[in-house]
């Protein structure tokens, strides 16, 4: 391999009025200040390159397998994450702490956008796992409730783009994790989608109503949250709880792509500022709650009634699933 041999050539003209001065001074006058000139440009070039260089094993780092989150970038720089907790991807307190730690990696990468995705053919999550509500250690239930806030303050407030390839069930919990995306492609089929906690004896909080009342109309969300509807795919295309049907997990995703896709010729921090405007009040009302919150939360566990509901339900999926 040869070398360069001219990499950065500067002509001065030494006889230019700003120079005379100088020159008339001492010899080569003008080169000496056209070269201090030159330095913080190269400084900042060196920066740059060396920037980059460091960026480029931190994008490698997200590509390692956790083991209850996936965390790739793609060749168009659009990173999946996909939830990989069998058999339902139940949201435990492991699991979102999994799911909050890669959102911060997506934030700090600095992705085209992200898509929430899961590893089950069947099942995208069946929300909360009720394990973590059943008969529970108190302090492990504060620091349960504490991850699955912040992990909602970073999907639903994320600068990023996101959006939901829905390849299997969501309900509860895992339709709140893809409403708190921009958008959502779901796998046509049996499957359904919806916050179902009446069913369970259980009231959804504020913040997931919010949410439903604003991916799909008021009248439909109340209905919706007081029959513990769950939605056909059909249903949920028709009332935009989902924006469109894919054949197959593959086809959501190319979906999602498509979407994102829309932001290319987009300024990212007006797109980021927009989208934080339009999701502000939700945010700003969890934000200034929360601590009650979560004191609702520990309340309701040791409700009696709650404990015996959540009991009976356990025991009809465990049978169902024994079937
Ligand atoms: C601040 C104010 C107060 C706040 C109040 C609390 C509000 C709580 C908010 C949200 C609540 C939730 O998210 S609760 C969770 C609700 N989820 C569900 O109701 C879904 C239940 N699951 C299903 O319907 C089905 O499992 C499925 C459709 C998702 C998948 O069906 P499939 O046939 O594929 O699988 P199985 O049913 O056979 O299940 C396999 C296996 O998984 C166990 N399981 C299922 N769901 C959960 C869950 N959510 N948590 C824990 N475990 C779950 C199921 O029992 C089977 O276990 P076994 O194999 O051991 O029998």
């Amino acid at each position: 391999m040869g070398r360069a041999l001219v990499w950065d050539a500067t002509c001065v003209d030494s006889l230019a009025a700003s120079h005379l001065p100088s020159t008339s001074q001492k010899a080569a006058a003008a080169a000496e200040s056209a070269q201090m000139l030159k330095r913080p440009k190269m400084f900042l070039l060196r920066q740059a390159v060396s920037n980059a260089r460091q960026l480029a094993p931190s994008v490698r780092a997200m590509s390692s397998k956790g083991p209850l989150v996936d965390l790739t970038v793609d060749n168009d720089g659009v990173a999946i994450m996909t939830l990989q907790r069998p058999p339902v991807n139940s949201l435990n307190l492991d699991l979102l702490k999994e799911i909050s730690k890669s959102l911060d990696d997506v934030a700090k990468n600095k992705s085209r956008g992200m898509i929430l995705t899961s590893s089950s053919p069947t099942v995208f999550s069946a929300g909360l796992d009720i394990m973590e509500m059943y008969k529970p250690d108190m302090k492990r239930a504060e620091e349960f409730w504490t991850t699955l806030q912040d992990v909602w303050f970073k999907l639903y407030g994320s600068s990023f783009a996101t959006a939901a390839a829905i390849n299997g069930h969501a309900p509860a919990g895992g339709c709140l994790l893809s409403m708190s995306c921009e958008y959502r492609a779901m796998v046509g089929g049996k499957f359904t989608i919806g916050l179902n906690e009446t069913a369970l004896g259980i009231v959804a909080p504020k913040w997931f109503m919010d949410t439903m009342c604003r991916t799909i109309s008021m009248r439909q969300a109340e209905l919706a949250l007081t029959t513990a509807k769950m939605f056909t795919v059909d249903e949920a295309l028709k009332c935009e709880l989902i924006d469109e049907i894919a054949t197959d997990k593959a086809d959501a995703i190319n979906k999602c792509k498509t979407f994102l896709k829309k932001f290319e010729k987009i300024p990212p921090l007006a797109r980021a500022i927009t989208k934080l405007k339009m999701r502000e009040e939700p945010i700003k009302n969890l934000q200034t709650s929360r601590q009650a919150d979560v004191q609702e939360f520990l309340s309701f566990l040791k409700n009696p009634k709650v404990q015996q509901s959540l009991e009976m339900y356990i025991q009809a999926l465990k049978q169902k699933a024994a079937k």
